[in-house]
């Protein structure tokens, strides 16, 4: 068969439905199409005017948003630069054809030119999402007849003279029925409110200016004060507490992005976050779904970002693969690491001061970054139970003369529960050791990371083994107890001891009796999966416990030597359930039993 080549003819009466219909899944969205149109035309009024293309008076610019509940209409009036008849034609009725484009083409050598919002020709028809009829009044600067303009949302249109003094335009919705909801004052607003806060022209809705022209983004960082930035963080998030500091950015290569984004106090267990990164497009805003532009660990961060180099109509997929959206990405991540040194290297105790709220994007941006951890290494923070902040390289120094084990790995300890570890943290003092606090949820992706980060470097938890075990120099202390009578210890606790280990070992004699430990592995795997949300597949199941028994302490050789075999399984057990208070795992009917036997003793 010969080839043949063709093209696919596309019948406009069947895709204009679903360009109405499917390009933008959100309906509300025409208000913010037909106000930026609005917008765009008084900026290129604007825009002429500076450079002596219009010479007629500009007046008051404001765009009028009304609605008229009996008259079901919805007007947008824009006192820009209006469409002749012929323009009409030219933008209007073929679609996909931008004049906004067309408008940055010839202009786009001159300064300025990029505050025009439109891109692909299409946002107007979004109108056609809620209206039975779309009419146009418009009158251009150029003094053309003016001109009205009346579509059903077939294809078919009327176009014909119309009365009009003032120079712009009118967009009157003839709301459908099935859309009476914008007809209402609360939802406009609601809407305005939403997409329009920070549009450069005044908008009036209600007999009211709804946003603020000139935001912070859009100025120059040293024109403005703390004050300000604080001012403006409130208008964002009104109900919102001071931020602990800020970062501006400013781009212009190799993409263009404003903004400022505001790390806020955040509470130890991570709040669900309302108060989210807003993103705007030319002040527009497009969404504070920010999953993709800014970085996962920076999600928890307040403020704004502004780029028109992010499309307009963002999807997920799309954005994922967009190359400027990837490059904002890592700059994002560059000046927040800038910034966080920058505090860290002039206000020290500043810095340490805002680490718990800090704290968690560098630990969160070093589990879920890899290049973040080059970047943060100088200034992660560690805390110890006397509350002293430490680098790592100065932790490090502080404690490997004495917390080296016998392998030539640091042991960094940690307590995760100050009040509960209580014991093991005073045998850790006895031999002179430091004790971390890792108390975050997120200290167990935390601590994974810089053990796979730093060299011979390891994290235990101070209950996780006796504590000449965690950090075992291989000075083994002899037992004083015999092979038999080790054995004879061991039965004895197994029968008490249900599923857990027995670990006999020779520690020193002022050391306590029984300990109950879980090892450091299996408990940190199991932290893990808990806030990494992962199925709680091990979750419920019970985790054994090591019990150590030193065999060097009086009490064993004392229980050694008693005869009766009631008073010795009474004090076995008494001994097993002291260790399990000391953990705080003594509970319910055990620990009533418990208490009834040492007062019955006394
Ligand atoms: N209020 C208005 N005043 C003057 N011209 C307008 C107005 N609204 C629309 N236009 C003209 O109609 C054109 C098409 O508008 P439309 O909203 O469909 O696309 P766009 O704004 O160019 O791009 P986008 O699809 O990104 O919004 C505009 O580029 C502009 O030339």
């Amino acid at each position: 068969m010969v080839a043949e080549k063709g093209t696919i003819s596309i019948n406009t009466e069947n895709i204009f439905p679903i360009i109405k219909k499917f390009l933008y899944s959100d309906h509300e969205i025409f208000l913010r199409e037909l106000v930026s149109n609005a917008v765009d035309a008084t900026q290129k009024l604007k825009k002429l005017a500076s450079m002596g293309e219009f010479n007629g008076e500009l007046g008051d610019l404001t765009i009028k948003v009304s609605v008229d509940k009996e008259a079901k209409t919805i007007t947008i009036s824009d006192k820009g630069i209006g469409m002749s008849a012929d323009d009409i034609k030219k933008y209007i009725n073929q679609i996909a054809f931008s004049g906004a484009k067309e408008f940055l083409e010839k202009y786009k050598d001159t300064p300025d030119t990029n505050q025009i919002i439109g891109q692909f020709g299409l946002g107007f028809y979004s109108a056609f999402m809620v209206s039975e009829n779309v009419e146009i009044i418009s009158k251009s600067f150029r003094d053309d007849a003016p001109a009205r303009w009346i579509c059903d949302g077939s294809t078919e249109f009327e176009i014909t003279e119309a009365e009009k003094a003032e120079r712009g335009t009118d967009i009157i919705l003839h709301v459908a029925a099935d859309s009476e909801e914008f007809l209402d004052n609360f939802r406009i607003s609601g809407i305005l409110e939403k997409y329009a806060k920070f549009l450069p022209v005044e908008i009036e809705f209600d007999g009211k200016v709804i946003n603020n022209p000139n935001p912070i983004w859009t100025k120059s960082p040293s024109e403005l004060t703390d004050e300000d930035y604080k001012a403006f963080y409130k208008e964002l998030y009104p109900f919102g507490e001071e931020p602990l500091f800020w970062i501006h950015l400013n781009v212009d290569y190799p993409f263009n992005l404003t903004g400022v984004l505001y790390f806020p106090k955040i509470k130890k267990d991570f709040q669900l976050n309302r108060d989210k990164v807003q993103l705007y497009s030319r002040q527009v805003f497009i969404t504070d779904d920010v999953k993709d532009v800014v970085p996962e660990f920076l999600q928890m961060l307040h403020g704004v970002i502004d780029s028109p180099d992010i499309p307009l109509n963002v999807s997920r997929s799309y954005l994922q693969a967009d190359g400027n959206v990837k490059k904002i990405n890592s700059h994002i991540t560059k000046k927040v690491a800038d910034k966080l040194q920058e505090i860290f290297r002039n206000d020290r105790t500043g810095f340490e001061e805002k680490w718990e709220s800090v704290g968690v994007f560098v630990k969160y941006g070093i589990v879920s970054d890899d290049k973040f951890y080059d970047r943060a290494k100088e200034f992660i923070l560690l805390k110890n139970v006397e509350s002293k902040h430490f680098t790592l390289d100065e932790y490090r120094e502080k404690v490997q003369a004495i917390q080296t084990n016998k392998d030539e790995s640091v042991v960094f300890l940690y307590a995760n529960d100050v009040n509960q570890q209580d014991a093991f943290i005073a045998s850790a003092k006895k031999r002179e050791y430091d004790v971390l606090v890792m108390d975050s949820p997120l200290d167990a992706h935390f601590i994974n990371a810089l053990e796979s980060k730093l060299e011979k470097t390891t994290f235990k938890r101070v209950d996780s083994d006796s504590i000449d075990k965690l950090i075992d120099k291989g000075l083994n202390l002899e037992s004083v107890l015999s092979d038999d009578e080790k054995k004879k210890v061991e039965e004895l606790f197994k029968e008490v001891a249900g599923a857990n280990t027995i670990q006999l070992e020779s520690l020193p004699a002022d050391e306590v009796p029984v300990t109950i430990v879980q090892p450091e592995f299996m408990r940190r795997w199991k932290d893990m999966q808990r806030i990494s949300g992962q199925g709680d597949m091990f979750g419920s199941m019970p985790m054994p416990n090591n019990v150590v028994v030193n065999s060097n302490h009086s009490l064993i050789a004392k229980l050694l030597k008693t005869e009766d075999a009631d008073a010795q399984k009474a004090l076995t057990k008494q001994l097993y359930d002291l260790g399990l208070l000391a953990q705080g795992m003594l509970t319910g009917a055990d620990l009533t039993k418990f208490v009834e036997r040492t007062v019955a003793a006394l």
